[in-house]
């Protein structure tokens, strides 16, 4: 079990960079209250990395108090008090003349730990990451794709099981799919582990989607609005955040909400090796057009429409299933599934089996309600 959470005090921390006429950040206060997952999000050059760095002392603040979990920050020997937060930055940063079990090994070996737990911890990081340790624990930084170093850099960031992770714009350098699957990733990996994660960065979707709260900042790391993603979405506090809310505002409530927040219909659905005569009855007993084959394992495969029902077996028949979400998946992918595919996206579980499909008739009476909510 990791130590308990613990929460961060920011109080009126200044940051004043020799030979500059402004304050980089000018009298910050926040409390990032435990186990939460709290967005720096805001412009370039606003002050975010500033801010977040002086939490570890990677950058010494000029002035202010600094405490993590109580403890005053800056009483606190810096290499020590690295030790204890995990830190994951863009690029992944990762050491490249060493391997990924060195690199993901490396706090813990600092903190002197016995080299078959270190050995036991890497393999147990890279399975939480997704990362088969056999295939890649030997491997060097270079021989692996920008998301495979970027999910090392999390193991990395959390091997000595740290309470507090600091994450500068981690998957700022990765392709769009990539970025979604890492933000997927992380977001499982914190319903279970429950850190006080501080994250940067200048998305303000990724801030939305990953966000238990989100600092809007502006110039000197000045706070616009510091709430939950919903309350910015639904009301920003000034033109400056509306702005970076951008447009489509209800859209984007739509990252919120998940497939398993709304009712789910059901397909006629069909085995391989049902014969086509049979299904024909069933749908046309349903009134329906359209089943959903299953291969062995319950996966969805086909779609088939009840005029494709002929001599031929269900396993030829019809026309693949393209992109399928699953429960976790926002309704905003749903969404996106549903256009793909011209038709009900289809919901698979952990296992990649059949459970439901998303219509989008489900998809605007959501949006609806959204907007009725906040507009009383
Ligand atoms: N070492 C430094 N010396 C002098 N000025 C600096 C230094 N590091 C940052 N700054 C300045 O401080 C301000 C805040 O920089 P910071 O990197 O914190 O912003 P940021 O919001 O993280 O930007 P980005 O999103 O582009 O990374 C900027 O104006 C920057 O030019």
């Amino acid at each position: 079990m990791a130590e308990q959470s613990v929460g961060i005090e920011l109080e009126d921390v200044t940051k004043r960079y020799p030979g500059q006429r402004d304050a980089a950040v000018d009298g910050f206060t926040m409390t990032i209250n435990p186990g939460e997952t709290t967005i720096f999000v805001g412009p370039s050059g606003c002050g975010k990395t500033t801010t977040m760095r002086m939490i570890n002392r990677l950058i010494e603040p000029t002035s202010g108090r600094i405490t993590i979990g109580g403890e005053d920050a800056l009483s606190i020997d810096p290499d020590s008090l690295r030790r204890r937060i995990g830190y994951a930055i863009q690029q992944a940063g990762l050491f490249p003349h060493l391997t990924v079990a060195q690199n993901v090994g490396v706090v813990p070996g600092l903190l002197g730990w016995a080299k078959p737990k270190i050995a036991a911890r890497v393999d147990e990081m890279l399975d939480l990451v997704g990362l088969d340790p056999a295939q890649f624990r030997d491997r060097f930084p270079r021989r692996l794709s920008g998301g495979q170093q970027q999910r090392v850099g999390v193991a990395r960031a959390l091997a000595a099981d740290p309470p507090v992770l600091l994450m500068d714009e981690p998957f700022g350098a990765v392709d769009p799919i990539t970025r979604g699957n890492l933000q997927d990733e992380l977001m499982r990996l914190q319903s279970e582990l429950r850190k006080t994660i501080v994250f940067v960065t200048h998305d303000f979707d990724e801030a939305v989607k990953l966000g238990d709260r989100i600092a809007v900042l502006g110039d000197q790391s000045r706070i616009l609005q510091y709430d939950t993603p919903e309350a910015i979405l639904a009301n920003p506090a000034d033109d400056t955040v509306a702005g970076f809310v951008g447009a489509g505002a209800s859209l984007k409530q739509l990252t919120l909400l998940r497939v398993r927040d709304i009712e789910m219909a059901q397909a006629v659905t069909a085995t391989e090796d049902e014969s086509p005569s049979t299904l024909r009855q069933r749908l046309e007993a349903d009134g329906r057009k359209f089943a959903l084959v299953l291969d062995g394992q319950r996966r969805p495969s086909r779609w088939v429409h009840l005029r494709q029902l002929g001599a031929s077996s269900l396993a030829a028949t019809g026309n693949p299933v393209g992109d399928h979400v699953s429960v976790q998946s926002t309704l905003q992918d749903a969404l996106e599934a549903i256009l793909t595919e011209g038709g009900d996206a289809v919901v698979t579980g952990s296992r990649g089996e059949y459970v439901g499909l998303v219509q989008l008739d489900t998809v605007v009476a959501k949006i609806r309600e959204l907007r009725e909510e906040h507009s009383s």
